[in-house]
């Protein structure tokens, strides 16, 4: 296939070329390493080990092509949904002090009680500036971040009225009928609406269209009750196709929500208005403005 050198063809041809010589840098630097010398893997070095075949490495375009397969999967859908994440949560202050309410419950029992005051350094570099609490010094580890339930719940209920993906589409490649009986004849297109599906009464109940994390938890509030079953609550798919990096957006959505509400309150821009965009994900038309203001960890009892 030729690709033009002109407008968005253009771009996407720079774009491939740039990726290209990352790839090729990064290979270059690798094998000009000093072998006693250590270094700490970065993700597209480690990518390549992995995809070693029988001892060799693979061609770059084939790395390329799957390098390209994760970015364009990964960023929009994971920005996406921080997206409506933020916007729901800063729409429901009764959630979010149950976030932070949280967050500061499973910090007081995994580092202890924070004193406060002291000037605090960070040991990785910190986009935050000064922070007066010892417990901002790290970020939160996976433990940490698995036992945050409450946060986990609003997270799935973010996805399941904002699918990032809100619809798959299917080609029936020849005559088939599904569970249901519907005959479905070769060459027809089936669209899966899993916005619809995230949306709907019979599975979700009659407040299917309010935001309620609690709907997923046990009644004590401990624990995800709500069975996650990937047929009813479809925002990675479920089956076969799943998206294969559900738990690490898990992952990597709870540890920057719990970065950000730890230390900002969020609040509305004046005038901004938030609609979506659907297209190959479910996007903010003009994006999420938002005021920050540090959050003040006494209103929590934080400090003793
Ligand atoms: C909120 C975040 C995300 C959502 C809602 C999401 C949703 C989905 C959905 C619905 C599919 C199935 C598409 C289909 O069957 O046509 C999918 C597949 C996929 N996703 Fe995700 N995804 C997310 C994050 C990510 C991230 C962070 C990555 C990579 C780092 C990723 C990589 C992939 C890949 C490679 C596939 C194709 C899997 C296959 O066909 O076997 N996704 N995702």
């Amino acid at each position: 296939m030729k690709i033009f050198s002109i407008g968005s063809e253009g771009s996407l041809k720079k774009s491939i070329q740039f990726l290209n010589n990352t790839i090729t840098e990064a290979q270059e630097e690798r094998n000009n390493r000093n072998k006693d010398e250590t270094f700490d893997d970065d993700l597209l070095w480690t990518f390549m080990k992995k995809v070693q075949v029988n001892g060799h490495i693979l061609p770059s375009s084939a790395i390329m092509g799957t390098i390209l397969d994760i970015l364009l999967a990964g960023r929009d859908s994971v920005a996406t949904s921080a997206s409506w994440f933020f916007w729901l949560v800063m729409n429901n202050p009764r959630v979010e002090e149950k976030i932070v309410h949280e967050i500061i419950t499973v910090l007081k029992k995994t580092r202890g009680e924070d004193k406060g005051g002291s000037k605090v350094t960070h040991s990785i570099e910190s986009p935050y500036g000064e922070e007066t609490l010892e417990w901002m010094k790290d970020p939160l580890t996976y433990e940490e971040i698995n036992s945050l339930v409450y946060l986990h719940a609003t997270l799935l209920e973010t996805l399941r009225l904002y699918p990032a993906v809100p619809k798959i589409v299917r080609y029936a490649i020849c005559d088939d009928i599904l569970p249901d009986g519907t005959y479905v004849p070769a060459g027809s297109d089936i669209i899966l609406s899993l916005y619809s599906m995230g949306r709907m009464k019979s599975v979700w109940g009659e407040d299917c269209l309010e935001f309620k994390p609690e709907r997923w938890l046990s009644t004590d509030e401990k624990r995800i009750e709500r069975h996650e079953d990937g047929y009813k609550f479809v925002a990675f798919n479920g089956g076969s196709r799943i998206c294969i990096a559900k738990y690490l957006t898990y992952l990597e959505m709870k540890s920057v929500a719990s970065a950000i509400l730890l230390r900002y309150e969020l609040s509305h821009v004046p005038g901004h208005q938030v609609t979506s965009k659907l297209s190959f994900t479910i996007a903010m038309n003009n994006g999420l403005k938002v005021n920050l203001k540090r959050r003040d960890l006494n209103d929590f009892n934080v400090i003793n």
